[in-house]
């Protein structure tokens, strides 16, 4: 973590531009080249999509439900579900002193007056802290982003907008969604699970906490410092493989070796058990489960269109299977967070209802009423009718007999004295016009004894287990929304009794194929490798580096991965590695040099960890200036004499081989200072190892103006004798030197 890489590029993914259906482009209005008559009078409008947000059945739905108190109340909701949202952000907690840089760059921003009107309601903050959320970390800005090119006197905000972004050191994520993960409380040491974490907000929001521990001091206070290497872990997992791999992009971006991406069904998640066979039950567990997303209309107006009473109910009994697969996994005493960002009760408080029925007391809400005060919020719903197009019903006794099989008896609110009981109110809804924001929905509970027919109860030194693995009657993906019918959920899913031990010589099998997952497992370094580590130590001088958390993919080693203590647990048993189906873990830290001749250390840093590894360094770490970085920026592999005299003795005493260039200064007036690289020493001259999308977003930054001759190339030349292929695969953040080929 830290400021471990040089600069992370962001790259455009699919999933995200089909998450995120607005297109803006598509809707420009007002002028001829579709920017307002007035650049400071603008119609929010002009922004946004040509889609009415107007849906009768959905007003008539939510109105019949009473999601508001009155008209006046519902108007203001129906005014602030037709506009754009702000746009929101968070500042990157891990980022170390470059934090402090971010928020001065941000609050001299803030500073600056503006005079515009959206809808002729005047502006008068280009961008402010939410207030909420802790420490300013998180900002919002109300003014169009389409706007911000435009407006000349915005540019400013909108150039650290993209900047910031693309060095990783903001998340752009909506405001609702920073709910769950603030109310999950992550502590360093935690083991978490993340069910359907793509595309990553959440996930890399809590992956930034779990960086954080709190230190006592003497005097019995509490301060919260950022650690590189926590002990605990978070489990991203998501059923769909391409969103996968989205995910293990964004979680790249943070460096953290406590990550691991997993692909299985939410409600049929393995439980884990540790080296000694132990279960690993977890601490912490996000259910942000799939919903019809009617809170997200703002975002995503296509909604508008599509809404049906069916949107909820037919995801319903998915819901219900998550969150008590969820609650199976958590630890007694472990907290888990159920969210959703829908409004409707039947895929809310329905389903937190229904888990803690089949709790039977195991589990119970959380009144969080006392957190975070300036969270404006709604308690949960404790009656609610269930709608479809057959009618409006309010107990499932009044569904007629014929058409009981549509409706799961789940759908339906309990008794009042039950409501009261299960303590709904606890659950948090936050609607649009509370803040200006998406809809959303929370629920925060606690685990106070064992789930019934409690998983995890498993043999020692045998692979038998009263643990479900996934069942291939159940491998279906998410379930549809359009559908109408939903069976009556009586069991759980976690009863199924399965005898048959993963395959020890797994490779790939069909049902992989049909899941398109056809990742190698991680394994434990093998005795010559670990030999080969003992060169590895001496040649980069690493003290107290923790060669035993080191992981690899298949037997070539090609690359080796750091993980922490949490997730080498889960590897180290034999029968569990096979069982998860990781995307990827950990930090990939070392790389292998193939057809590089005679080399002494057979690995190089791998840029994607450097800044997490460099403390450990008590060699071949070289102190730059940034105008020796710029001149590695302009000149393709300088010659050391082309940098001043004491680096070029350096450069020359230093053996070949892989470096680290950390660049000097303050960083208040130098950016780049503390920024580390990974550099190969060739036998007269130096180059970066580093993607060229992260070179050329920080040349952009520096306004540095490329001299190399070719400047299309995608390699850097060759004399220095390693190359780096600059660009990324589609389907994983590594890069590939042009010697050596991906494992
Ligand atoms: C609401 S989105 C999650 C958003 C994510 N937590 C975030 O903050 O970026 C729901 C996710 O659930 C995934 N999903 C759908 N059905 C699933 C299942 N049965 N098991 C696991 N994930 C599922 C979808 O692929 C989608 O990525």
């Amino acid at each position: 973590m830290g400021r471990g890489r040089g600069g992370k590029s962001k790259r455009k993914n699919r999933d995200e531009k089909k998450e995120n259906v607005w297109d803006p482009s598509k809707s420009q209005k007002g002028t001829a080249n579709g920017g307002p008559a007035n650049s400071n009078q603008l119609n929010s409008k002009t922004y946004w999509v040509d889609i009415e947000p107007r849906n009768e059945i959905y007003e008539n739905y939510y109105k019949t439900i009473g999601i508001c108190k009155d008209d006046t109340e519902w108007e203001q909701f129906m005014k602030f579900m037709g506009r754009p949202l702000p746009s929101t952000f968070r500042i990157n907690t891990t980022i170390g002193s470059l934090q402090d840089v971010v928020m001065d760059q941000l609050k001299e921003i803030a500073e600056q007056k503006v005079d515009i009107e959206i809808d002729g309601e005047p502006i008068t903050k280009m961008v402010e802290p939410i207030p909420w959320y802790p420490n300013q970390i998180a900002w919002r800005s109300s003014i169009p982003k389409k706007a911000l090119r435009k407006n000349p006197t915005l540019a400013k905000f909108q150039q650290f907008l993209v900047h910031h972004d693309n060095q990783g050191n903001l998340t752009r994520q909506e405001a609702v969604s920073m709910i769950p993960p603030l109310f999950l409380d992550v502590q360093s040491h935690h083991h978490i699970v993340d069910m359907c974490a793509a595309p990553g907000s959440k996930t890399t929001q809590i992956l930034e906490d779990l960086h954080v521990k709190i230190v006592h001091t003497k005097e019995g206070g509490q301060e919260k410092e950022i650690i590189s290497i926590p002990t605990g872990s978070i489990i991203a997992n998501d059923v769909d493989t391409n969103r996968c791999y989205t995910l293990a992009h964004q979680c790249a971006r943070l460096g953290s070796p406590g990550i691991v991406i997993s692909n299985h069904e939410a409600q049929n998640f393995p439980l884990l058990f540790d080296a000694d066979d132990k279960p690993m039950f977890v601490d912490r567990i996000l259910a942000d489960v799939p919903c019809s997303g009617d809170g997200t209309n703002r975002k995503n107006p296509e909604l508008w269109k599509k809404w049906t009473y069916a949107s909820g109910i037919g995801l319903h009994n998915l819901q219900t299977k998550i969150a008590t697969r969820a609650a199976q996994l958590l630890k007694v005493g472990g907290r888990m967070v159920y969210s959703t960002c829908s409004m409707n009760p039947v895929e809310n408080e329905a389903v937190v209802a229904e888990l803690l029925n089949r709790s039977q007391g195991s589990m119970r809400l959380v009144d969080v009423s006392a957190q975070y005060p300036q969270l404006i919020r709604a308690p949960g719903m404790y009656s609610w009718p269930v709608i479809d197009k057959e009618g409006t019903f309010q107990k499932f006794e009044d569904v007629p007999e014929n058409k009981k099989y549509k409706l799961a008896s789940s759908l339906f609110c309990p008794t009042p004295e039950r409501a009261q009981e299960l303590a709904l109110q606890h659950c948090m809804r936050v609607y649009p016009h509370f803040q200006d924001t998406g809809g959303f929905f929370i629920a925060v509970l606690e685990k106070v004894a064992d789930f019934p027919n409690q998983i995890g109860k498993r043999c020692k030194n045998t692979t038998e287990s009263t643990e479900t693995t996934e069942s291939t009657t159940t491998e279906s993906t998410t379930e549809s929304t359009t559908t109408e019918s939903n069976d009556s959920e009586t069991t759980t899913t976690s009863t199924t009794t399965t005898t048959t031990p993963p395959n020890p010589n797994r490779k790939i099998k069909a049902r992989d194929i049909r899941n398109k997952f056809f990742e190698e497992p991680f394994v434990l370094l093998k005795d010559d490798v670990k030999k080969e580590m003992e060169t590895v130590v001496n040649f980069y001088g690493l003290k107290n580096f923790p060669c035993d958390n080191l992981l690899s993919r298949s037997d070539k080693s090609q690359k080796l991965y750091w993980v922490t203590d949490s997730v080498l647990n889960i590897v180290k048993n034999d029968v569990v590695a096979r069982k998860l189906k990781i995307i990827n873990t950990g930090l990939k830290v070392f790389q292998r040099h193939t057809g590089l001749g005679h080399m002494d250390c057979p690995y190089r840093v791998s840029q994607d960890a450097v800044g997490s590894i460099e403390p450990f360094m008590t060699k071949r770490v070289l102190s730059f200036t940034h105008d020796d970085l710029v001149l590695l920026f302009k000149v393709e592999d300088p010659q050391f004499n082309q940098f001043p005299a004491e680096l070029a003795k350096q450069l020359t005493e230093l053996e070949p081989g892989c470096f680290v260039i950390k660049i000097s200064g303050n960083n208040r007036e130098t950016p780049s200072s503390g920024m580390v690289f990974s550099a190969w020493r060739g036998k007269t001259s130096i180059n970066l190892l580093v993607p060229k999308q992260e070179i050329d977003s920080l040349k952009g930054m520096y306004g540095v103006v490329d001299e190399k001759k070719d400047t299309t190339s995608t390699t850097t030349t060759a004399t220095t004798d390693a190359k780096v292929e600059s660009t990324t695969t589609e389907s994983t953040t590594e890069t590939t030197t042009t010697t050596e080929k991906s494992e």
